[in-house]
């Protein structure tokens, strides 16, 4: 009798070894047309063709076929809030205008354990149904948001990773925490949820904006204390922000200056948006390996800028991609690869698909340290998967009549896909993905 857990998926397999070079570096990614996956326990314990894998597998092994469709590692989200699930699509002006008007009024909610509760479910749902099975998200200054969001991910399996936002400042008195409590809470939070089943706790200080020096300062010793943890905050995304910044901390070189006086910078930390860069700040993010995080349907949506990859990169800076929702206007990693494209391409620097999904899987997982564990179909990993449909609707049916190569398989799902192409979700080995309606 085989374990109940064992089973294998069958399908096209796409996974990733490296980001790839250009359109011809084959070496970068290995690519299965009739490929399985050995699933045990919640982990990959086997890759390769479907024949190979079917006959070392015990006899009654359960075998789900996803054939004609692509299995790919699941995607990745480095940056999200989860109490804003109800202010995508706000109609606003830009970033500080959207923040008083929409988001602060829906994140006080909050407050109200069970309304987190209510929204985590629905975050779970929509990320799922998207093929996310794993972010970053930014809580509300609430500690109650924390154990919502990581309960519900708990129990979905997920790999999940977050924290509560830490906020002292310039913000409705509902909302604000003080530099003691926010210390306080984020390491009784830390404590309590970091390494317990698959959950990261995310040190989260909103932004200079809204932290008081001495909350970042505060920030920084918990990283220091416990320096296994992330840290996720916003830098450069608009130019009111920078400015209320420098006015806020004149002493500093510049808006990084402040995060890296407080000892916020390193390895595990995760700048959101990283748009109005000076050279400074370019070498200080690369000197400390620090990941600049494009979120492109946000930069569109609050009219932010246009982020410049090739320049962060050619800076030897480490970079990630994710949706920023609410301000980002959509789950979909696939709708945000779209939206960067366009981004990349009024800079001339057009994104070729298998760069972009090597970017949502491996890409993100590297940039969060996790790629021991997840964007990749290696066996010994997580087994958090996707499958894909590249003829989920009419028009991309259409449309995949004349494709004749991966590359533009993926460039379709890129270019036309959204949740409809999301045949199913795993995490750690499960179907996760929720019924419809
Ligand atoms: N896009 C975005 N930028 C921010 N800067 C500070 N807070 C936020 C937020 O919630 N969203
Ligand atoms: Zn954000």
């Amino acid at each position: 009798m085989a374990d109940q857990r064992t089973k294998i998926l069958r399908g096209r397999l796409l996974t990733f070894h490296y980001a790839p070079l250009g359109p011809d570096d084959t070496a970068s990614y290995s690519y299965e047309e009739d490929g399985a996956l050995l699933i045990e326990g919640g982990t990959i314990a086997a890759r390769g063709p479907f024949s190979g894998i079917e006959k070392s597998a015990p006899d009654d092994v359960e075998v789900i076929d996803h054939r004609p469709h692509l299995i790919l590692p699941g995607f990745i989200d480095t940056h999200i809030h989860f109490p804003q699930a109800e202010v995508i699509a706000s109609w606003a002006d830009q970033l500080l205008d959207w923040l008083n008007d929409y988001t602060f009024p829906a994140e006080m909610k909050f407050a109200d354990k069970a309304h987190g509760k209510r929204i985590a479910r629905a975050f779970y749902d929509a990320l799922l149904s998207h093929g996310t099975t794993t972010a970053s998200a930014y809580c509300s200054s609430h500690p109650n948001s924390v154990d919502a969001y990581f309960e519900e991910a708990e129990a979905r399996g997920m790999l999940m990773l977050g924290g509560k936002t830490m906020m002292d400042r310039n913000a409705p008195a509902g909302l604000c925490d003080t530099a003691q409590s926010s210390y306080d809470d984020s390491k009784a939070l830390l404590e309590k949820w970091h390494g317990r089943g698959r959950a990261h706790y995310v040190i989260t200080p909103r932004f200079a904006i809204t932290s008081s020096p001495g909350q970042l300062e505060a920030a920084g010793t918990l990283l220091k204390a416990y320096p296994h943890c992330h840290l996720q905050t916003h830098i450069n995304e608009n130019h009111n922000e920078i400015a209320f910044t420098r006015e806020l901390f004149p002493e500093a070189a510049d808006y990084l200056g402040v995060y890296e006086g407080f000892g916020l910078l390193g390895a595990k930390t995760l700048l959101g948006h990283c748009i109005h860069m000076n050279a400074r700040e370019l070498s200080v993010m690369q000197e400390t390996g620090s990941v600049a995080v494009f979120c492109p349907t946000s930069n569109l949506f609050l009219g932010s800028g246009l982020y410049d990859k090739k320049g962060l990169e050619a800076a030897g800076i480490r970079t990630a991609i994710a949706t920023d929702v609410g301000g980002g206007t959509n789950y979909s990693m696939l709708r945000t690869l779209d939206e960067g494209y366009k981004i990349l391409q009024l800079q001339r620097q057009r994104m070729h698909p298998l760069i972009s999904f090597y970017w949502i899987t491996l890409g993100n997982a590297k940039a969060l340290s996790l790629a021991d564990r997840i964007g990749t179909l290696e066996p010994g990993t997580d087994a958090d998967l996707i499958v894909l449909d590249a003829r989920a609707t009419p028009p991309m049916a259409l449309r995949m009549e004349t494709v004749e190569s991966l590359s533009e398989e993926l460039f379709v799902l890129q270019t036309l896909g959204d949740d409809r192409a999301v045949v199913e979700a795993y995490a750690a080995g499960e179907k996760r993905k929720p019924a419809p309606g």
